[in-house]
C-alpha cells in the first residue's frame, strides 16, 4: 500500500541532498572488475570505497587513494573552469564544442557524476548539452563521433527490429526520444547526425524530471537523407541513400513502434524533429494506439500558449482579454501550426464560441507570405488557419511580414520559421505601432543563429517596454539607468519533462489533449504577478525540477480525471485519485532520481 510518509520522507531526502551523508539503497550489478570501470552506469572512478573494490574485484585496477564524490565534482568543475580560461578569445563555436567535449567525456565515463554536475549547474550547462550547442554538435557529429549512445534503426534493418530491440542492455525503458533527423532544430535534414537531439532531450529529462538515466533511450531512425552535402561526405555515418518516402517510410516507423511496445509496453515515445509531413502523419497514426506525443507540435504549443497568456497578464489585463489579442505567427510548420491550434482552442474555450469564430485574431505567415484561402496548393495542414480575403481588408494573399505587421499592429509577433534575422529592423520598428502598450516578440526558432531576431535588437528597435522570448538563450539586455530587458527562454523544455514524468507515474496508456492542456495551464499560472509584470513569463531554468514537479502533477491529475490513470508500482489509480494537489506534486517530486553513488552489490 502506498503511504504518504514514505514519499514525503523520500522527497525530504532528495532536497537535503547535496553530498548528504544519508546512505542510498544498494544497486545490483551483474559485472565485476574492469567491466564495471568501463560501464558509465556503475563506474565511480576513484570514488570506489576500498571495501567495494574488494567485493567487486577492483583492487589494483585503480590508484590507491579514494576520492570522495564531492572532491570528484570539484575536480571536474575546476577542469571546466580552466578550459573556459584557456579558451578565452577563441571563436564561440570552438569554445562551445570544447565545453561539449569535456562534458561528453564525463558522460561516457561516469553518468552519476555527469548528471550531478548537470543538475546542480543546469543554467550553465543547458546551453551546451541542449540548444544552441547541440545543433553544432549534430552538424559536426560524424567528425565528433567516438562512442555510440542510444540505438540506431535503419532502413536496412527492416524485418529485424523486433529482435534488435533486445540488444539494448537495460531491462526497463521508460522514456524514448525518437528522431529521423529530417528537421533538426532550424538546421534542416541532418540525417543520422540528428541523434544529438534525442540525447540532449533525454539529458533534459534526467536533469528536469529525474528520469533514471538507466531507463532512457535515444533513438535514431535512419531512413536516409536528402542532404546532398552529407551524401557526398566520406565520413558521414548514416545510410548514404535518399530518404524513404510514403508507405516504405511508414512501414519502418510502424515496425519500430511495434518492437518498442513489444519489449516495453509502458514506455513513452517522444517524437522529435521530424519534418512536418511526418510529424503530423505519425502523430495522427499513433496517438490513439501508443503512449506517445510530438514535442515540436504539442510541447511547443503548450509553452507558447503559456507565454501568450503570460503576455496578457504582463499587460496588466485579465486573462479573459486573451481573446482580443491579435497574434501574428510566422512559420506554418509543425511548431507554428501546433501553436495556432492550441491557442485557438483556448480562445474557443474562454469565449464559448466555435473554433472558426476564435480564429479571427490570428494571422499565419509562411515562406510565401500571409496564408489565405486564395493560396495555390494550400497545404491541408495550414488550410484551417488560412484567412478569407474578405476578412483582411488592406491585405492580400502572400503579404509580407512587414505588410502584415503594419496593417494588423499585432499584440504579439511569434516566430517559428527557422529563419534567422527575419524580424529585421523594419519589422521590429513596426511593432512599436502595436495596439498594445506592451507588445510581445517571440523569436522561438533554434539554434541561436536561426532566431528570428536577437534580444538586443528586439529591445533596441521595438522599444524597451516589450515582452521578449526566444527558443535559445540570450542574456538579459541592459537598458541603461538600472533597467533590464528580461529575456524568456520560450522553449518546450519547460513542458516535455513534466509531460513525460506525469504520464509515466499516472500509468496512462495514452497522452490526451486534456493532459497536454493541463501541462500548459500549469506553466501559465506558475509565475507570480510581480514577475509577470516585469516581463518574466517563465521561471528560471535553475528551478526546472520544481516546474517539472508541478507540470508532472498537473498531467497526472488530468490523467486521473480522464480515468486513464492505472498507476505505477504499488501506487494504483485509487491512491492517485485520493491525493490532493499538493500531495501529487510531492509524489511526483519524490519519484525524481537524484545522482548519488549507491553501494554496488554483485549478483551473478
Ligand atoms: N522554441 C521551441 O521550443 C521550439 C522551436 N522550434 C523551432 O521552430 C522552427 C521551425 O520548426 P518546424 O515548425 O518544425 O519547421 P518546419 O520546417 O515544419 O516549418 C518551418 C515553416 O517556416 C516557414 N518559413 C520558411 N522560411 C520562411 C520565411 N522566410 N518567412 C516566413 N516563413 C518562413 C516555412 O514555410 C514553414 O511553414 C525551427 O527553427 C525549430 O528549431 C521548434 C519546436 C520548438
Ligand atoms: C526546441 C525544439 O524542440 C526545437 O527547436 O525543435
Ligand atoms: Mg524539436
Amino acid at each position: 500500500m502506498w503511504n504518504l510518509v514514505r514519499f514525503v520522507a523520500a522527497s525530504n531526502l532528495a532536497r537535503s541532498r547535496r553530498f548528504s551523508s544519508a546512505i542510498p539503497g544498494p544497486c545490483i550489478v551483474h559485472k565485476r572488475g574492469a567491466d564495471i570501470l568501463h560501464d558509465p552506469w556503475f563506474n565511480k572512478d576513484t570514488g570506489f570505497p576500498l571495501t567495494e573494490r574488494d567485493r567487486l574485484g577492483l583492487r589494483g585496477l585503480l590508484p590507491p587513494r579514494v576520492i570522495s564524490f564531492e572532491q570528484q565534482y570539484d575536480r571536474f568543475l575546476n577542469s571546466y573552469r580552466s578550459l573556459e580560461k584557456n579558451t578565452q578569445g577563441q571563436p564561440d563555436n570552438f569554445v562551445s564544442l570544447a565545453k561539449w567535449r569535456i562534458l561528453n567525456r564525463l558522460h561516457d565515463r561516469n553518468e552519476t557524476l555527469y548528471y550531478r554536475v548537470l543538475i546542480d549547474n543546469i543554467k550553465e550547462f543547458a546551453p551546451i548539452i541542449y540548444t544552441p550547442t547541440v545543433g553544432l554538435v549534430c552538424q559536426n557529429y560524424s567528425g565528433l563521433f567516438r562512442r555510440p549512445r542510444g540505438m540506431y534503426f535503419s532502413a536496412k534493418d527492416k524485418g529485424e527490429m523486433m529482435s534488435m530491440i533486445y540488444n539494448w542492455p537495460a531491462q526497463k525503458v521508460d522514456m524514448i526520444v525518437l528522431t529521423d533527423g529530417s528537421r533538426i532544430l532550424g538546421l534542416g535534414d541532418l540525417g543520422v547526425q540528428g541523434i544529438g537531439i534525442p540525447i540532449g532531450k533525454l539529458d533534459m529529462y534526467v536533469a528536469a524530471a529525474g528520469i533514471n538515466p538507466r531507463h532512457i533511450l535515444p533513438v535514431m531512425l535512419d531512413v536516409g537523407t536528402n542532404n546532398e552535402k552529407l551524401l557526398q561526405d566520406r565520413l558521414y555515418l548514416g545510410l548514404r541513400q535518399p530518404r524513404l518516402e510514403g508507405e516504405e517510410y511508414l512501414t519502418i516507423v510502424d515496425e519500430f513502434m511495434e518492437a518498442v511496445y513489444a519489449r516495453w509496453p509502458k514506455a513513452i515515445v517522444q517524437f522529435e524533429d521530424f519534418q512536418m509531413k511526418w510529424a503530423f502523419e505519425t502523430l495522427e497514426r499513433y496517438h490513439k494506439r501508443f503512449c506517445m506525443f510530438n514535442d515540436d507540435i504539442q510541447g511547443t504549443a503548450g509553452v507558447a500558449l503559456a507565454g501568450l497568456l503570460g503576455t496578457v497578464r504582463a499587460q496588466g489585463l485579465p486573462l479573459s482579454d486573451f481573446v482580443n489579442q491579435k497574434i501574428v505567427v510566422v512559420g506554418a510548420g509543425s511548431a507554428g501550426l501546433g501553436v495556432l491550434k492550441m491557442a485557438i482552442q483556448a480562445v474557443s474555450r474562454m469565449t464559448g464560441c466555435s473554433e472558426t469564430a476564435a480564429k479571427s485574431q490570428f494571422f499565419l505567415i509562411d515562406k510565401d507570405g500571409l496564408v489565405t484561402t486564395e493560396r495555390n496548393n494550400l497545404d491541408p495542414a495550414a488550410a484551417p488557419f488560412a484567412k478569407n480575403p474578405r476578412d483582411i481588408e488592406g491585405l492580400t494573399e502572400g503579404a509580407s511580414i512587414i505588410e502584415v505587421v503594419k496593417k494588423v499592429k499585432p499584440h504579439v509577433l511569434l516566430g517559428l520559421s527557422g529563419v534567422g534575422g527575419i524580424f529585421n529592423e523594419e519589422v521590429l520598428k513596426a511593432m512599436k505601432e502595436s495596439v498594445s502598450t506592451k507588445p510581445a516578440i517571440f523569436a522561438m526558432s533554434n539554434p541561436t543563429m536561426n532566431a528570428e531576431c536577437t534580444a538586443i535588437d528586439a529591445f533596441k528597435h521595438a522599444g524597451e517596454n516589450i515582452v521578449f522570448g526566444s527558443g535559445s538563450p540570450f542574456d538579459n539586455v541592459n537598458l541603461g539607468n538600472g533597467k533590464v530587458g528580461h529575456v524568456n527562454q520560450a522553449n518546450n523544455m519547460y513542458l516535455f519533462p513534466g509531460i513525460g514524468l506525469g504520464t509515466l507515474l499516472s500509468g496512462a496508456h495514452l497522452i490526451t489533449d486534456g493532459m497536454l492542456q493541463a501541462a500548459s495551464e500549469c506553466l501559465a499560472s506558475y509565475m507570480k504577478e510581480e514577475d509577470i509584470l516585469k516581463g518574466i513569463l517563465y521561471p528560471s531554468i535553475s528551478s526546472i525540477r520544481d516546474v517539472t514537479a508541478e507540470v508532472g502533477a498537473a498531467v497526472l491529475r488530468a490523467a486521473v480525471a480522464e480515468e486513464l490513470a492505472e498507476g505505477q508500482g504499488d501506487v494504483g489509480p485509487r491512491e492517485l485519485s485520493h491525493m490532493s494537489k499538493e500531495e501529487t506534486v510531492e509524489y511526483v517530486r519524490s519519484n525524481m532520481w537524484y545522482p548519488v553513488y549507491s553501494p554496488l552489490v554483485h549478483e551473478k
